[in-house]
């Protein structure tokens, strides 16, 4: 048998069965921006009450929770738990129907164990005493006093006494007990916050309340459903567990009369079913707090109107990162806060990159708004794990379709050369297809994690790792005896990579021209801003290689910023560039 602390409610008389609140006080503030006429169906923070006055959120100021929380006033149908999803599926259509919120509400005191309900008062046991007898045997089982009684204590009454017998500690002689019976601290802080807001939270992280509020038309309402349902419908009082069918918003203010006959209908022929089954029309107020409102809402509320706001950022394992606009910068404390709450557990860090990305190493200038510090990472990409550092290497998880795109152009003859590597998100999922390949990158961090990468992912005897100079790798590479075997070459520094084509130029021109010798295919990137952006890179291209006519695949990746494109150029090597005489000496 189960007890739980709030079945002592159930245990009462009925008058006390359902400790109704009291009326709410309504002398709820509006927010600002509230507006008298409903907006819309469903719920909105411009809707319902805000049981506190929101003090301005100004500029950085902290983000008040409480400023957030709505309440609405609703009308449900008190039933008992054993028939609500019955009636749920019946009613569907009058029921509430908001995102989030189940239209299956429960209160405190709503549940009782069905081994007690035998012991609650009989509803039609015309000997109140006896009742009241059986109620207080009830109390005395559960406060442990049953031995008195001439009970037996179950056992889990039993261990509940013991446990209340120990502090935290004393459990010497029970060092799992503790444990076991202490809750966790975020639950214990759940608790507490609820036993002071005197209601239970229900919904994801408790981000919703249903609380039945005392209604001064209950005589009334009983009298409407007695006239509806029948008089045998005043025989009992509740006997066991219930729920509340919360009905549309449409219903908030009806009473049973102005119920549409559907909904009538369904309990007629369920009262005439059961001869226990009781309903009850309550008045309830549904609180939906900070947790429950989605993040574009919360931001929409808080930033000045007009604002646009900031609905989407990337997200670089468990790192979001924004890209404020000036004008969100006063409130990018904020904002960060409210990114940071929304997308909890995933996110833990918000940052904002405070300048465009132009160093060598292309590693972004990052603040940190909010959660922890660390920058420190792990992504996964197409099952593959990569662990990076905004703050000293490169990542963008936009590329990720482009990669895949060049990943499923390469076969197991093929060995590869990734000039500017990075931490590896092309090399190491190219290791796991292709023969063998060489990754090279300038920063000395983005090596590290390059190696650490493939480790990580076991690929690390498949990948040989450099860091030097990309055009210096070039010209390493094809001086090395496994020149021969490089059939694919990839160059993603879009910023500059065309320039370093220059490095192709008399790679063979020591070797036999009529030899058989492999020319690779090159996969170069470039921005261009031009109105025809793949004139424009070609163009850069046959400059680099100092080559009239180079045949080449072009395409475009992404458009990066208004009138900037990301371009992607492929193109075999032409051999009269592999065999030039004039190579530029870097
Ligand atoms: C745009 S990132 C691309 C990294 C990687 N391919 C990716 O997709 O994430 C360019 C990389 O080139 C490296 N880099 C910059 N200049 C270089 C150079 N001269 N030689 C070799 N690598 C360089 C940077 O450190 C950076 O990791």
């Amino acid at each position: 048998m189960i007890l739980k602390p709030h079945i002592v409610a159930l245990a009462l008389p009925s008058k006390f069965a359902f400790p109704h609140t009291t009326k709410p006080s309504l002398t709820t503030c509006l927010i600002p921006h509230f507006s008298a006429t409903p907006l819309s169906y469903g719920p909105s923070l411009r809707k319902g009450t805000a049981p506190s006055q929101p003090p301005p959120n100004q500029n950085d100021a902290v983000l008040r929770e409480e400023a957030f929380t709505r309440v609405f006033l609703l009308a449900a149908l008190r039933v008992p738990a054993a028939e609500c999803s019955a009636l749920e599926a019946r009613l569907r259509g009058h029921l509430l129907n908001w995102p989030r919120v189940r239209n299956i509400a429960r209160v405190p005191g709503d549940d009782v164990h069905p081994d007690l309900a035998p012991l609650l008062p009989h509803p039609i046991s015309a000997d109140q005493e006896e009742d009241e007898s059986r109620l207080v045997a009830l109390q005395r089982r559960i406060h442990g006093k049953a031995d008195a009684d001439g009970h037996v204590l179950s056992p889990v009454l039993y261990r509940e006494r013991l446990a209340r017998t120990f502090n935290s500690r004393g459990f010497v002689k029970f060092r799992h007990l503790a444990k076991i019976s202490r809750p966790n601290r975020n639950k214990k802080r759940r608790k507490k916050k609820e036993e002071d807001e005197g209601v239970k939270r229900v919904g994801e992280n408790g981000s919703a309340a249903v609380e039945v509020v005392e209604d001064e038309d209950e005589e009334e309402e009983e009298g409407g459903l007695r006239k509806l349902l029948g008089e045998e419908f005043a025989r009992s009082k509740w006997r066991g567990s219930t729920r509340l069918l919360l009905l549309d918003e449409r219903y908030a203010s009806r009473g049973v009369e102005e119920l549409p006959e559907a909904i009538k209908a369904v309990l007629k022929e369920y009262a005439e079913k059961s001869t226990t089954l009781t309903f009850e029309l309550v008045r309830c107020k549904l609180t939906l707090f900070y947790n429950y409102w989605q993040m574009t809402e919360v931001l929409e509320a808080l930033l000045p109107e007009g604002m646009i706001v900031p609905s989407a950022f990337e997200t670089v394992g468990h790192i979001a990162h924004l890209n404020l606009r000036d004008e969100h910068l006063p409130y990018k404390r904020l904002i960060a806060k409210v990114v940071l709450d929304k997308n909890k557990p995933r996110i833990q860090t918000v940052v904002n990159k405070i300048d465009s990305i132009q160093n060598e190493y292309r590693t972004m200038q990052l603040e940190v708004l909010a959660g922890n510090h660390s920058l420190v990472t792990t992504v996964v990409e197409n099952g593959i794990r990569f662990q990076v550092d905004l703050a000293t290497v490169y990542w963008s998880s936009r590329l990720g379709t482009e990669r895949q795109r060049l990943l499923s152009g390469f076969t197991q003859n093929d060995v590869v050369c990734d000039v500017f590597s990075g931490v590896g998100p092309l090399a190491i999922p190219a290791a796991r297809i292709v023969k063998r390949v060489f990754a090279n990158d300038l920063n000395p961090y983005a090596v590290e994690y390059l190696e650490r990468n493939s480790v990580l992912n076991k690929l690390e005897r498949k990948i040989k790792v450099f860091n030097m100079d990309g055009r210096r790798f070039i010209k390493a590479m094809y001086a090395s005896d496994v020149s021969q075997s490089i059939t694919q070459v990839v160059m993603n520094l879009p910023s500059e990579a065309a320039e370093f084509l220059d490095a192709f130029r008399g790679i063979y021109k020591d070797r036999p021209e009529g030899g058989e010798l492999t020319l690779p295919m090159i996969h170069v990137y470039g921005f261009s801003k031009a109105r025809d952006p793949e004139f424009d890179f070609h163009e850069r291209i046959r400059i680099a290689l100092l080559e009239v006519a180079v045949n080449v695949d072009m395409r475009r990746v992404r458009l990066v910023a208004p009138g900037k494109w990301m371009l992607c150029a492929s193109f075999i090597l032409p051999k009269t560039v592999a065999f030039a005489n004039t190579a530029l000496d870097a």
